[in-house]
């Protein structure tokens, strides 16, 4: 079988949101900003550094735009915020950020639990920032949750995927990510998945974003990459979860993606060893076990050389 993979993957990196978001702990702003700032230093090219949401509802994204004000901004890096409507859209642009992601669900109870309004609602919403963001020129990325079955809702029908993306692309969002939020997938059903959604989107717009919790991501980003997928969303050390899927562990993590995709000779223009100083040192922070285990193992080797 000869298949034809992207030779170059961008790698979103979800870590200083996804992972970060769900935290009970405080985080101090400067651990926030030192954080960012090591994986820029990695490479990473794409950053999503905090959300402008309800404090109330994700207290642990509260600073961010303080967040924004100290990072070290590298040039050709992308630093991204999410926004839920016009006025986390509004704190954004104060904050000096220059792209934001709206969120959607493809299911109706994770749209209500996530951010208190159906699926329809959210567009709704969605539309006088797409709006605000054309006329202030900050681009708009996509992501819809629960892509692969919703934790409260069960099944999702990849064809009411496609209808959402195919509805986020037409309002201006330049790329959609898919997001397997509790991580059920298998990689057959990423394989129907983008299978169904390229014939509504181009798969050069869509990007796919996989929680392990059942540890199926990285099965399912070699599927999505047969499907001609080349943009991926990860999280340093496997960080992660989203305060409204109880039992979803973290994104799949960057190490780990980074492992496979050198491997198969992708180009990401990251760099491996400074990737796993940069999650090592956030989980000291944290006080919890990395949860990449390509992270792991590189730090046991390091451990037994310098004995
Ligand atoms: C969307 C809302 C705000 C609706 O929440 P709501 O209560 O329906 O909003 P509202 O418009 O009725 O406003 C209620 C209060 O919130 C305030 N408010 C309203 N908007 C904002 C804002 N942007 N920033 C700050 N404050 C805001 C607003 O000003 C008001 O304040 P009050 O008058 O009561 O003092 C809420 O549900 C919310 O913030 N949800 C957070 C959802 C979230 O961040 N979830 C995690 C991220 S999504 C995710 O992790 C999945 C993803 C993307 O990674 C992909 C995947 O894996 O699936």
């Amino acid at each position: 079988m000869s298949t034809q993979f992207p030779p170059r993957v961008r790698l979103v990196e979800v870590g200083p949101r996804d992972g970060l978001q769900n935290e009970q702990q405080p985080i101090s702003v400067a651990e926030k900003v030192r954080l960012v700032d090591d994986l820029s230093a990695a490479g990473l090219g794409y950053i999503e550094v905090g959300s402008f949401v309800s404090p109330r509802w994700v207290p642990q994204m509260a600073g961010s735009a303080d967040v924004f004000a100290a990072i070290e901004q590298r040039p050709g890096v992308t630093y991204a915020a999410l926004a839920p409507n016009l006025k986390g859209f509004e704190a954004a642009l104060a904050a000096g950020v220059r792209e934001v992601a709206v969120f959607a669900a493809a299911s109706e109870a994770f749209s209500q639990r996530n951010i208190n309004c159906s699926i329809g609602e959210s567009l709704q919403r969605f539309a006088p920032l797409m709006e605000a963001a054309a006329e202030h020129d900050v681009r708009v990325r996509g992501y819809i949750s629960c892509v692969l079955g919703c934790p409260y809702d069960g099944a999702v029908q990849p064809a009411d995927v496609a209808h959402i993306a195919a509805e986020l692309i037409g309002m201006g969002c330049y790329e959609v990510s898919l997001g397997d939020t509790i991580g059920v997938g298998t990689a057959g059903d990423t394989h129907r998945l983008f299978d169904r959604v390229c014939r509504d989107v181009p798969r050069e717009r869509l990007a796919g974003h996989f929680h392990d919790t059942y540890g199926q991501a990285l099965a399912n980003i070699h599927a999505a990459l047969i499907e001609g997928i080349a943009v991926f969303d990860s999280s340093v050390a496997g960080l992660g979860g989203c305060p409204y899927a109880r039992g979803a562990t973290g994104n799949v993590a960057t190490e780990d993606v980074l492992y496979l995709l050198n491997g198969m000779g992708i180009e990401t223009g990251v760099d491996m060893d400074r990737l796993v100083t940069a999650g090592d040192r956030i989980c000291q922070v944290l006080g919890k076990l990395n949860g990449s285990r390509v992270a792991r193992a590189m730090l046991a080797r390091i451990e037994s050389a310098t004995g």
